[in-house]
């Protein structure tokens, strides 16, 4: 990864506003090819407006996304994903009824746009559900997937979309501790073994700082840190956005 290299995804000044209220204030951040980024921030500090206005879910207010230099603030998501933004939503909504191979298939048709083969999108369905390490059988159903399951099926479908950049939503919420330490490590893997580019929004801080390679902190809707994992947790206002002002934290 070269310092010079233009970054795969710039933000801009992005800013979004509901009504007369500012939830993402003059946002700016790059993320480098091949890089794993956290973008972090207590509840409510405007994580998922930045990563929706950038998946296309939301139309900025105003600022600029630039994927390989080229402008997708404003596209639709559909449009986004197939420019090769694959996302995982936060709470995963597997179509129930579907089989695991099933519904990474249907991804994979709607990362291109409802042009591949039948070969090719079973292909990259099943290639997608070794990756996320689901069952060997992919017939399976996905009604029987605890919360571990539907987030590596969250992951897959994500991935059957054939991402240049993966934007992962609150990957941990409602896993265990191990469950944890192995979604981290499974983003790891991804970014190592196919060189896919990762956005990796998350609340709480714990096993993400020991994955990325650096992190962009929000608060109030704006950015308050960027830097890496090792100064995040060195820092004033980092500890202030998460634990409080120094006099009212805990002896
Ligand atoms: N559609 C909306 N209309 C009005 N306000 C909104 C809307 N979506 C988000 N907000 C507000 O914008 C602010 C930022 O919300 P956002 O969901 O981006 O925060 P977050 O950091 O992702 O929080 P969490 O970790 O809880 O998901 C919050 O005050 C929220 O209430």
């Amino acid at each position: 990864m070269s310092g010079t290299a233009a970054p795969l995804l710039k933000v801009e000044a992005l800013t979004k506003r509901f009504g007369g209220f500012t939830a993402v204030d003059r946002v700016s951040f790059s993320v480098a090819e091949g890089e794993i980024l956290g973008l972090l921030g207590p509840n409510g500090s405007g994580k998922s407006t930045t990563f929706n206005c950038i998946a296309g879910m939301l139309k900025p207010t105003a600022g600029s996304v630039l994927l390989g230099g080229e402008e997708i603030g404003g596209l639709t998501a559909d449009q986004v994903c197939r420019r090769g933004i694959g996302r995982t939503f936060q709470i995963p909504r597997p179509f129930r009824g579907l089989s695991l191979l099933e519904n990474a298939v249907l991804a994979a048709h709607y990362g291109a746009g409802g042009a591949l083969e039948r070969d090719e999108a079973e292909q990259r369905a099943r290639d997608a559900l070794r990756l996320a390490q689901l069952p060997e059988d992919p017939h399976t159903a996905t009604a029987g997937l605890g919360a571990a399951g539907l987030k590596k099926l969250e992951l897959a479908r994500a991935l059957a979309t054939k991402p240049r950049l993966l934007l992962a939503d609150e990957s941990l919420g409602g896993l265990d501790a191990a469950e944890m330490r192995q979604a981290a490590a499974m983003l790891k893997r991804i970014r190592d073994e196919r060189g896919i580019t990762v956005v990796w929004v998350e609340h709480i801080m714990g096993v993400l700082l020991s994955v990325v390679d650096r992190v962009v902190v929000l608060d109030h809707g704006a950015v308050v840190f960027e830097g890496t994992p090792q100064a995040a947790q060195a820092d004033e206002r980092v500890a202030e956005v998460y634990l409080g002002p120094p006099e009212s934290r805990a002896a």
